[in-house]
């Protein structure tokens, strides 16, 4: 491939259904890869390092921000989550689509740093139907769901800072949509890097 690959990130509040879109997308779209994560939050349920995450200590994950190895990092729910250059770069230059599933302060951070990067919010259909989606998962505590729910008041208010926003209510809807805006920015990237080189050779730049 000749030319780089894109950035999509997916952000919402706990419970809204980012993963299991992201994941439903993968399945159908084997040009879109995933970035695994480090967070200092223990492993949930069937979670393995390496796959869902990498399971990492205060201590390593200090070291990792010393060593300017997150292009994103932030404290989510009263743990910290980053993305590492590691996880985005290369893949990227081999020209691969890679999707951050993050919270918004690490989607806002991506932006300034990849001005091309998609930004895609997904939404609850109500606060009702978030609640009942954390509670029958069934992986965190109470305390825990109370936390996400007080929490999403303020991710759902940054919503407007988004490119696209997606309504989860019925699931293959919502995952329609998502393919819909992931092949149309596709398609929008490769025609400008496509004008782009056309320029270049009209005007004899290598
Ligand atoms: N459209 C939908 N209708 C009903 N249930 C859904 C829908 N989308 C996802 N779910 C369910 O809601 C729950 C939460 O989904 P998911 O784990 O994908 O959320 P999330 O946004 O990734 O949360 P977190 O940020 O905590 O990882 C899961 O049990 C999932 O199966
Ligand atoms: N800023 C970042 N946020 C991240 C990253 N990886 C995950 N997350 C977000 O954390 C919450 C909680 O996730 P959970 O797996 O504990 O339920 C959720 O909003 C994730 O999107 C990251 O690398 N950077």
């Amino acid at each position: 491939m000749d030319y780089p690959g894109n950035l999509f990130v997916v952000a919402a509040p706990s419970g809204a259904g980012k993963s299991s879109l992201v994941k439903a997308l993968m399945e159908l779209d084997a040009r879109v890869q995933p970035s695994v994560s480090h967070t200092t939050r223990a492993p949930r349920g069937q979670e393995k390092h390496g796959r869902e995450y990498f399971f990492v200590s205060q201590q390593e994950f200090d070291a990792m921000i010393l060593g300017s190895a997150f292009v994103e990092w932030a404290n989510v729910h009263g743990f910290r989550y980053g993305t590492s250059k590691k996880a985005i770069e290369e893949r990227i230059a081999q020209g691969a689509d890679v999707i951050l599933e993050i919270d918004f302060q690490g989607a806002l951070q991506i932006k300034k740093t990849f001005a091309n990067a998609v930004l895609i919010f997904i939404l609850p259909p109500s606060w009702d139907e978030l609640r009942s989606r954390l509670e029958r998962r069934g992986e965190d505590s109470p305390e825990a769901i109370e936390l996400r729910l007080k929490n999403a008041e303020l991710e759902v208010a940054q919503a407007h800072e988004f490119d696209f926003v997606i309504i989860n209510e019925l699931f293959e809807r919502a995952l329609f949509d998502l393919k819909a805006i992931v092949h149309a920015q596709r398609l929008k990237f490769s025609a400008q890097r496509r004008a782009r080189a056309d320029t270049f050779q009209t005007l004899h730049i290598a």
